[in-house]
């Protein structure tokens, strides 16, 4: 039995969580529900799959929880840092879903590599901002770390098993690989006219249209830069150079990432968009559970099609590509950019076509110094915050 705390709960990656879980309850026992503010949402988990723990973030949340919960409930619900990271920390955990959206999930994804936790990773931004120390970190405690986001997954399940076991530190030319092929579907926009791309409006550009995801990862994908965060966060895992890694449009979504070998054979992975099956994948690697995923039928499939990145229709990857050649403090600044952006375009502030613009801004004029800890890059990621909030204002 792995007993489990989901940071993220009631997010999307929380759902698919907590799916695969009911489906194998001889194999997974949920210890921790963590969240930030959606009472409502973690009072039904709690009923549904009673955890020791509930944690809320907001303070404010945590007590209507406590209001919320029947007497007759176990659950115990904290709300303060300290208590987070004890319970990510805790000996009596195994395994940590990392699903918290956002700069947000550092610490605590981070707390668990440091306890040496199998970790389930699914928030890519702890990867992007801290990348060199997250995988160091990783290696000195032991812990596991295990890619959910779905192209990295796929990439994990067509490497070997040296590089499998060496995460972070292979040398995939040695395992006789030339590149890795990272798809994106290229989002809502891929054959919009440009000309409208200022005026779409947030209810459009988190209209995917092949994954069902939260709101902020879904703009992502329609300005691509989710796809340049996925191109860091697979730099760290995989311990790739420039020429190692190349992005590649694909509609469909049904591969999810491919590895080419020097013989010339090319390894996918491929499966319906359905975050279950990345998800079981890591919670029972290296063994194979059920997730509940309809298997891929080919004929309705019918085609797959792929296409090279337009860097003037998606100018966040060219940045994040950019950003990635220059290291750990430009990627740590652009994606403190891009979280401020995108809530802004989110609550209609900017536009979208502005997203990219405040991300140049911040990326070239931020005062970089050399990060040692993790204290420096989350005040390297404030001060970023700050001159985007700065360059929205100006923007008008
Ligand atoms: N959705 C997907 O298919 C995929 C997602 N990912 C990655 O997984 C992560 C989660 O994405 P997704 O599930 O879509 O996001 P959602 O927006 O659906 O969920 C976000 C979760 O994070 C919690 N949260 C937000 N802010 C904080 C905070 N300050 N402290 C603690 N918890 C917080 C939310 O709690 P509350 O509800 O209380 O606000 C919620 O549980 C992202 O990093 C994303 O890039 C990667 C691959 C695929
Ligand atoms: C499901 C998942 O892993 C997302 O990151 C997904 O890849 C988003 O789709 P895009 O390929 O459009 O960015
Ligand atoms: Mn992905």
């Amino acid at each position: 039995m792995q007993n489990m705390v989901i940071l993220g709960a009631t997010g999307s990656i929380g759902a698919s969580t907590l799916s695969v879980i009911t489906q194998n309850p001889d194999k997974y026992a949920v210890y921790a529900l963590v969240a930030n503010a959606s009472v409502d949402k973690m009072l039904a988990l709690c009923l549904a799959h009673q955890p020791v723990f509930a944690h809320m973030v907001d303070q404010q949340a945590a007590i209507k929880l406590k209001l919320a919960l029947p007497s007759s409930s176990k659950t115990i619900v904290t709300s303060t840092p300290e208590e987070l990271t004890a319970l990510v920390t805790h000996s009596d955990v195994d395994t940590v879903m990392a699903a918290i959206v956002g700069a947000a999930g550092l610490v605590p994804t981070f707390a668990a590599v440091k306890a040496g936790k199998r970790v389930l990773l699914a928030n890519k931004e702890a990867l992007v901002m801290s990348g060199e120390l997250f995988m160091q970190t990783a290696k000195a405690s032991g812990a596991t770390i295990l890619p959910v986001d779905s192209e990295h997954n796929a990439i994990f399940q067509c490497m070997p098993q040296a590089v499998q076991n060496n995460l972070g530190f292979c040398d995939i030319a040695s395992e006789g690989i030339s590149h890795i092929l990272l798809t994106g579907s290229g989002g809502p926009f891929l054959t919009t006219d440009l000309t409208i791309l200022p005026n779409v409006t947030p209810d459009q550009a988190c209209n995917h249209p092949n994954w069902s995801m939260g709101r902020k990862i879904s703009v992502d994908s329609a300005s691509m830069m989710n796809k340049g965060l996925e191109y860091i966060e697979a730099r760290w895992l995989f311990n790739t150079t420039p020429e190692q890694l190349k992005v590649v449009i694909h509609p469909q979504s049904v591969i999810h990432s491919m590895v080419q070998y020097k013989d010339g054979s090319v390894l996918a992975q491929m499966g319906n968009p359905d975050m279950r099956t990345p998800i079981a994948h890591c919670m029972s690697y290296p063994q194979r559970i059920s997730a509940g995923v309809e298997p891929l039928d080919f004929f309705k499939v019918g085609q797959l099609s792929f296409l090279e990145p337009d860097f003037n229709r998606f100018p966040c990857l060219k940045l994040a590509i950019e950003a990635c050649q220059q290291g750990q403090e430009a990627t740590t600044v652009l994606n403190a950019a891009n979280e401020i952006a995108v809530e802004a375009f989110l609550q209609g502030r900017i536009k979208f076509t502005d997203i990219a613009v405040v991300n140049e801004q911040c990326l070239v004029s931020v005062n970089r110094s050399a990060l040692k800890s993790i204290e420096d890059i989350i005040a390297l990621d404030s001060d970023a915050r700050q001159l985007a909030l700065s360059k929205i204002k100006a923007l008008g």
